[in-house]
C-alpha cells in the first residue's frame, strides 16, 4: 500500500509500504494512484515527493504477482499520471530504485538520491524489458549509447553515477526525504513543461546505425539463446525511430512477447531459487531458522595449489584472518607470489583495500592450532586427506570447524579420522575459487547443524550461493555430471563427433560444450578417478573393454589419456590446439580417425546421430540422475540443483536450470523419451527413469514449487 501524510504544509507525501523492497504489488500501485489523486485535489498541497518507507525507494514490480493474473491500476497509466500532474512530483531515492521502481522515478519531474542509493533496470536479468516507458524514457534522458547499456546489462549504477549520466538532479549525503521535501517546496509554482521525459525529442547521434548494430553484436555475443538483451535493443530503438506514443505501443508488443515466454517464467523461477536456497535443511532434519552460525575470526587454509590459493583469496577478501599452510617452502614462496598477484587484481578491479596482511602463511600444519575452522585443500587423494584430518583432530582447539574442499569424496569417511566427526563438513569451491559464486556445502551423517549453518554463512562472507547437500558420491554437480558425460562418449562410439554434441550443447546455451569442458579442466582429471575407482583396466581392448561392472562403459577417456591427450595442457584432447596451454579448440582429423579405428576395432557400425538425440541423451540422463538426488533426500528441492547447475556447470540461466527445463519439457515427455532410448539402446546405462520421476510424471505433471508434496518429508533423526 501508499501512505499519505503532509509535510511543512503544503508538501504532500506518498509513502510506499510493502516490505522487503516496496515493490509495486497491486496495492501499491493502488496507493499510489489515489495518494496522487489525493495530493492533487488538496488545494494546500503545492507538490509532492514520493519515497519508500525504510530507507528503500522501490524494487520494481513485484515478481512474485507475475504468475497470477494481472489486478490493480496498470504501471503504464499510473506513470503517465504523475508525469502529467500539475503540482511538481519529487521522487527521494534512498536505497534502491530498480525496474518498475525507477520508472516510477522518471515519471516524476525531478530526483534526489541518496549517496548510497543504487539504481538501474535489471528487467533483462528476468527475462523482461523496462515495460513501464523505461526504454522510451531512459534515451530521451541520458542519450540512446548510455541507456542501451543500462538496459541491455542491467547493471546497477550508483548515485554519483547517475548524477554524471543525468539521470537524477540531486545527490545528497543527508536524509534524501528531507532533500526532497525542501526541493519540493523550492520549486513550487514553476513551469513543468521542461520536466516532463516524455516530451523530450530522442537524441539522434550521427552514427545511430553503427550504434545500434554494435549493441546487437554485443547482446548476441553475451546473450547465448537469451531472447531479452536483443529485444530491449528493439525497444530503445524504438524511442529513437518512433513518436513517444508509438515508442510505447512498441514497448509494449515487446513487453508481451517476453513476458509470455518461457524464458522469461525461467529467469524468474531462478530468481527466487537462488534466495530460496539459504532456506536450506537436511535430510535429517537441521533446518537454516533453528541452526545458529558458530563466530569465526580466523580460518586456515591448507594446500595451496591452486584451489587453495583461491580459497585463500576468498577469504581474506572476506576479511577473514587466514593462515596458509603448504609444507614444502619452495611451493609456499610461489603460492604467497600467485596469491598476492590475485590478490593486487581483485582490489584494482573492486576498488578495494588490499588485504595481504589478513594472510599469514607457514611450512607448519601447527599453525593452525588457534583458527575457528580449517579448509583442507590438499590433492584429491583419500588417504593424503585421511592424514591431514588426523593431524587436524590432534592440533586443532577443541570447537573448530574441520572442512574439505573435495569434488566428490566421502565426508563421513574424513570424519570418522577426527576425535569430533560432528564438526566435519565438505565446503566443495569451484575453480577458480576466487571468482566462481557457487560453493556446495556437504554434510554428513554426523555433521552438527550448527557447523552446517557456519560453513553456509561463511560461503555468503565470502560472496557465494551455498547450496548444502548430503553426502554421496559426486555429491549434486559432479554426481549428475558423470550420466551425461557417459551419454556423451557412448554417441562418440556410436558415431557422434566431438563437435556435433558440443555445438547441440551450445546451441542449447552452454557456454562450452561437454568435450570443450573436459579439454579444459584436464581429461587426466576424471582418468585418475577413474583408475582409483579400478575401471580402467590395463587391457583396454576387446568387447570387454567396454563393460564395467556389468554395464556398458566406454573407455574412449582413458584411451586419449593413455596417449598423452590431456586437452589444452597438452595442447591436443578431444580437440586440437595451436600449442599445449592453447584455447582454441579446431576439429582434430586424428581424433576423427581414431574413433573410426576404435569403432571398427570394437564392431560398432556408425551412424546418422540427429540434434535431438544427443540433447535429449545428454541433457535427460542428467536431469534423471537430478530426480534420483532428490528421491535420495541428497538435495532438499529441485531449486538446490538448479542453482547448482547454473552457477557451477555453465547451464543457461534463461533456461532456468536442469529441474525446471525438465518441468517445460513436461516430465511425462521426458520419461517418454529416456524409455524411448532405453528400449533402443537397453546396454546404455542412465536411460532408465527413476520412480520419483516416474511418480511426478504419473501425477500430471505438477508445477516445481509442488513437487516438495511429492518428495518424501525428511524424518528428524536430532
Ligand atoms: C510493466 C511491468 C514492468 C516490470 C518491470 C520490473 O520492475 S521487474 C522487477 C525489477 N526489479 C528487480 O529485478 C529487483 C530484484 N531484486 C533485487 O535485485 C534484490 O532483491 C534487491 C532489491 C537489490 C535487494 O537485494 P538484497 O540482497 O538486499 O535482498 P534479497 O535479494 O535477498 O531480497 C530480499 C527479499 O525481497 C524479495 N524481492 C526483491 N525484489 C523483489 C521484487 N521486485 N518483487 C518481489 N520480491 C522481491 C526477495 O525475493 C527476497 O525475499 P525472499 O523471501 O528472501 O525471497
Amino acid at each position: 500500500m501508499a501512505l499519505y501524510s503532509r509535510v511543512s504544509g503544503s508538501v504532500g507525501m506518498i509513502t510506499l509500504q510493502n516490505p522487503p523492497v516496496n515493490a509495486l504489488s497491486a496495492a501499491v500501485r493502488q496507493g499510489i494512484v489515489d495518494m496522487m489523486h489525493r495530493a492533487l485535489s488538496e488545494p494546500e498541497v503545492k507538490s509532492v515527493v514520493i519515497c519508500g518507507q525504510n530507507g528503500k525507494f522501490c524494487g520494481g514490480a513485484d515478481i512474485r504477482e507475475f504468475g497470477a493474473k494481472m489486478t490493480g491500476p496498470p504501471l503504464v497509466p499510473m506513470v503517465h499520471l504523475i508525469e502529467a500532474a500539475s503540482k511538481p512530483v519529487v521522487a527521494a531515492i534512498e536505497g534502491i530504485a530498480l525496474g518498475g521502481g525507477l520508472e516510477l522515478a522518471l515519471s516524476c519531474h525531478y530526483r534526489i538520491a541518496h549517496s548510497k542509493a543504487t539504481l538501474g533496470f535489471p528487467e533483462v536479468a528476468l527475462g523482461l524489458l523496462p515495460g513501464a516507458g523505461g526504454t522510451q524514457r531512459l534515451p530521451r534522458l541520458i542519450g540512446v549509447p548510455a541507456a542501451l547499456d543500462l538496459i541491455t546489462t542491467g547493471r546497477h549504477v550508483t548515485a554519483a553515477e547517475a548524477r554524471q549520466l543525468g539521470i537524477v538532479d540531486e545527490v545528497t549525503d543527508l536524509n534524501a526525504v528531507d532533500a526532497a521535501v525542501k526541493f519540493a517546496q523550492s520549486v513550487t509554482g514553476k513551469s513543468l513543461d521542461a520536466r516532463r521525459i516524455s516530451t523530450y525529442p530522442c537524441p539522434r547521434p550521427p552514427d545511430l546505425d553503427a550504434i545500434f548494430e554494435r549493441a546487437m553484436q554485443q547482446v548476441r555475443r553475451s546473450a547465448r539463446g537469451a531472447i531479452a538483451p536483443g529485444t530491449c535493443v528493439q525497444a530503445v530503438h524504438a524511442a529513437v525511430t518512433l513518436p513517444y506514443a508509438k515508442g510505447m505501443e512498441r514497448e509494449r508488443e515487446l513487453f508481451s512477447l517476453l513476458f509470455t515466454s518461457g524464458q522469461a517464467r525461467a529467469l524468474q523461477y531462478y530468481f527466487f531459487a537462488q534466495r530460496a536456497v539459504s532456506r536450506w535443511s537436511t535430510a535429517n532434519g537441521a533446518r537454516w531458522d533453528t541452526s545458529k552460525p558458530r563466530p569465526v575470526r580466523k580460518a586456515a587454509v591448507i594446500g595451496l595449489g591452486t584451489m587453495g590459493r583461491g580459497i585463500t583469496v576468498s577469504l581474506a577478501q572476506a576479511g577473514f584472518s587466514v593462515v596458509a599452510v603448504e609444507t614444502q617452502e619452495q611451493q609456499l614462496s610461489e603460492a604467497k607470489q600467485a596469491v598476492s598477484g590475485m590478490l593486487e587484481r581483485g582490489a584494482k578491479r573492486r576498488g578495494v583495500p588490499l588485504a595481504h596482511d589478513k594472510i599469514k602463511y607457514s611450512c607448519s600444519v601447527q599453525a593452525v592450532a588457534d583458527v575457528d575452522l580449517v579448509i583442507e585443500a590438499v590433492f584429491e587423494d583419500m588417504a593424503l586427506k585421511k592424514t591431514v584430518f588426523q593431524q587436524l583432530s590432534a592440533i586443532c582447539k577443541p570447537g573448530a570447524l574441520l572442512c574439505t574442499n573435495t569434488s566428490g569424496l566421502d565426508i563421513d569417511e574424513l570424519a570418522s579420522q577426527t576425535q569430533s566427526p560432528e564438526l566435519v563438513v565438505g565446503m566443495h569451491f569451484f575453480a577458480p575459487a576466487h571468482v566462481m559464486q557457487l560453493l556446495e556445502v556437504v554434510y554428513g551423517p554426523r555433521s552438527s547443524p550448527e557447523v552446517v549453518a557456519t560453513a553456509m554463512q561463511m560461503g555468503k562472507k565470502m560472496g557465494k550461493v551455498s547450496v548444502a547437500v548430503g553426502n554421496c558420491r559426486g555429491f549434486v554437480g559432479n554426481r549428475m555430471l558423470k550420466p551425461y558425460l557417459e551419454q556423451a562418449f557412448f554417441l562418440l562410439e556410436e558415431g557422434a563427433t566431438p563437435e556435433q554434441v558440443d555445438q547441440v550443447l551450445e546451441e542449447f546455451g552452454f557456454a562450452m560444450g561437454v568435450f570443450k569442458v573436459s579439454d579444459l579442466s584436464g581429461l587426466d582429471v576424471g582418468w585418475k578417478v577413474r583408475k582409483s575407482d579400478g575401471l580402467v583396466s590395463p587391457a583396454s581392448t576387446g568387447t570387454s573393454a567396454r563393460i564395467r561392472g556389468g554395464s556398458r562403459y566406454s573407455p574412449l577417456g582413458d584411451l586419449l589419456c593413455e596417449r598423452g591427450r590431456f586437452g589444452q595442457k597438452t595442447g591436443r584432447g578431444w580437440f586440437q590446439y595451436d600449442k599445449p596451454g592453447g584455447r582454441v579448440a579446431k576439429p582434430d582429423p586424428w581424433l576423427h580417425g581414431f574413433l573410426e579405428e576404435y569403432r571398427a576395432q570394437h564392431g560398432l557400425v556408425a551412424r546418422r546421430i540427429d540434434h535431438q538425440e544427443v540433447l535429449e541423451r545428454c541433457l535427460y540422463a542428467l536431469i534423471n540422475e537430478g530426480f534420483q538426488i532428490l528421491q535420495d533426500g541428497i538435495a532438499a528441492g529441485p531449486e538446490d540443483i538448479d542453482v547448482i547447475y547454473v552457477l557451477g556447470y555453465g547451464w543457461p540461466r534463461h533456461r532456468g536450470g536442469p529441474m525446471f527445463y525438465a518441468g517445460q519439457v513436461g516430465l511425462d515427455k521426458v520419461v517418454e523419451r529416456l524409455e524411448h532410448y532405453q528400449q533402443i539402446h537397453p546396454d546404455v546405462p542412465g536411460l532408465q527413469p527413476c520412480s520419483l520421476l516416474r511418480k511426478l510424471a504419473a501425477s500430471g505433471n505438477p508445477a516445481i514449487h509442488k513437487w516438495r508434496e511429492v518428495i518424501q518429508k525428511p524424518r528428524s533423526q536430532l
